[in-house]
């Protein structure tokens, strides 16, 4: 099943579990060893696939500590325990088309993602290589949760009709001619449900990752409310489940969490 129709068969949940393993915080004895980022991400998805619509493992968690093979297993385990459940690679890439081509590779063939997030600051020719592999997701950075997002995000544009602000004509060309093979998504801050419900004015159709809950202090309510239920939401929380405990309870715990996350979001 591609990624978009994964999203859209999930009724259960709008909950993403992000899996950012930090060695510094890993549970008992494993802290500090990277070598168990593998099997502690293994354990939170173990005791949350039930509960999620798809997992979000952020790259850097893994490249920063030599990782990169056990996010190749990990994201192995998860097509083998959870099927159903898409793997979004939050990558962030953005480079010219050669390069894109390259980083489109090592995300759909390399770690076997469903989808991958992208900055689409070099604009459609760095998000094209993406869109040739057919059924995967691009899930375009649009209005991000950290405060510096304004420094962009937030600027009007001189020479476009009515003078979008730049997240908003990146949300209309999104849902518009950049969208060719239905493949595109769009991230937005769960720190700024106003512009949430802009962004589903202009791209009704588009999924929205949605960063910022929990950790980061985003309104899971308000979260729903701006984003409507006409298009698949996934609504991502990492630090405030993976790191509910730092005991033997560390699963269950986050277990506990991502319950509660998931009915905040229902
Ligand atoms: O605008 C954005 C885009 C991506 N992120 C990523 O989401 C998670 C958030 O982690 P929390 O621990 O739930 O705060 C992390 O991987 C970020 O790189 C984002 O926060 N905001």
């Amino acid at each position: 099943m591609n990624f978009i129709a994964q999203l859209q068969a999930c009724s259960h949940s709008r909950l993403c579990v992000g899996l950012d393993p930090e060695p510094a915080k890993l549970p008992g004895a494993w802290v500090g060893d990277a070598g168990r980022i593998y099997d502690f991400c293994c354990s939170i998805v173990d005791a949350t696939h039930d509960l999620v619509c798809a997992f979000k493992p952020q790259i850097a968690y893994f490249a920063a500590h030599r990782a990169e093979e056990q996010l190749e297993r990990l994201i192995a385990h998860i097509h083998k325990v959870a099927p159903g459940v898409p793997v979004i690679l939050d990558a962030k890439r953005g480079d010219i088309g050669s390069t894109a081509e390259q980083y489109a590779r090592e995300a759909f063939e390399r770690y076997q993602a469903d989808a991958v997030t992208l900055s689409p600051f070099m604009g459609f020719d760095s998000v094209e290589p993406y869109l040739r592999y057919e059924g995967k997701g691009a899930i375009l950075l649009c209005r991000t949760s950290n405060k510096g997002g304004d420094d962009w995000q937030m600027q009007r544009l001189a020479d476009v009709p009515g003078q979008p602000r730049l997240f908003e004509h990146l949300a209309f060309l999104a849902e518009t001619q950049w969208n060719r093979n239905g493949q595109l998504g769009l991230v937005v801050g769960a720190t700024y449900p106003g512009e949430i419900a802009r962004v589903r004015e202009l791209a009704p159709t588009l999924p929205l990752l949605v960063p910022g809950v929990g950790a980061q202090g985003g309104d899971a309510a308000a979260v729903v409310q701006a984003a409507g239920r006409a298009a698949p939401l996934v609504v991502n929380s990492s630090r405030a489940i993976l790191y509910a405990s730092q005991g033997a309870d560390f699963a269950a715990r986050a277990r506990a969490v991502a319950e509660a996350t998931r009915a905040a979001l229902s």
